[in-house]
């Protein structure tokens, strides 16, 4: 099994726990240490300040559950407003960050790679909904993150807007909520070829093309939050609005004396 240590030497704090034998295929790991709980606990509060409604469409909806996610841009911004810490925010930055580069070192990736779109992502069951979900009820059907996937002949058809999609990768946030285990399928089938329980720093990423078809299982009860990131070899998809939050995140985390000093040193 593959269960070498993580060949990155900046990210040395993760341990790939799954490599391509358990997962069944080449080109996905799931590794853990990611993030620490005090760092998965600032991103679930954040994600319970700031989440806004998806828009997310047919492949994430399901009656029997909400969909919510913030950009790194948004929190930025509601860490300006201070409706959030700007801890919190940073933290989203520095974590997505951490991931990439893991992701990067662990595929051998000689090109960069550039973030495509960063998501902090919660599913949230619906309470009263009672017995009255269907059996096959996923909360993400099985698809592809770089093509839409045909539930006829599974073939995938590449769409301007997908096709960048290169790497993907979840970082979980929390385990205490029913259902929800993220799994990569088989083929041609909807059915589970490897299992992953969300928890804490956990890391599962894989190619995003058609050689790995997932989906998450029904949230039964409970919130279910991650961090979900795509990512590019092609500068041109590049996510730029990090950035921006990037910059503002630093503007609000200059110490009060820094601007003091500014401040005197323009008064003398
Ligand atoms: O939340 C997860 O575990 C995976 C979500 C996913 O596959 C997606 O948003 O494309
Ligand atoms: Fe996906």
């Amino acid at each position: 099994a593959n269960t070498a240590q993580t060949p990155s030497d900046v990210v040395s704090d993760v341990t790939v726990v799954m490599g391509p034998e358990a997962l069944k295929r080449e080109k996905r790991v799931l590794a853990e240490g990611l993030a620490t709980q005090g760092e998965c606990d600032m991103m679930l509060d954040l994600a319970q300040v700031g989440v806004m409604p998806g828009e997310d469409g047919p492949f994430v909806y399901t009656d029997y559950e909400s969909f919510e996610g913030m950009e790194v841009i948004q929190a930025a911004k509601l860490a300006q407003q201070g409706v959030v810490s700007v801890d919190s925010a940073d933290k989203f930055l520095t974590l997505s960050e951490k991931a990439r580069r893991f992701v990067h070192d662990y595929f051998g990736l000689q090109q960069e790679l550039f973030f495509e779109y960063t998501h902090l992502v919660c599913r949230t069951a619906v309470t009263d909904s009672g017995s009255g979900r269907p059996q096959v009820d996923p909360s993400h059907k099985v698809h592809v993150d770089r093509c839409l996937l045909s539930y006829i002949d599974w073939s995938c058809s590449y769409q301007t807007e997908l096709d960048q999609r290169h790497y993907s990768a979840v970082m979980f946030l929390n385990d205490d909520f029913k259902g929800g285990e993220f799994f990569f399928a088989h083929n041609a089938t909807h059915n589970a070829q490897a299992t992953v329980q969300p928890k804490c720093g956990r890391l599962v990423a894989f190619s995003s093309g058609p050689e790995n078809p997932h989906g998450v299982q029904a949230v039964l009860q409970g919130r279910r939050c991650v961090l979900a990131m795509w990512y590019t070899l092609d500068k041109q998809h590049e996510e730029l609005p990090r950035y921006e939050a990037r910059e503002m995140v630093d503007s609000l985390l200059k110490p009060e004396g820094d601007q003091t000093n500014e401040k005197l040193k323009n008064e003398l």
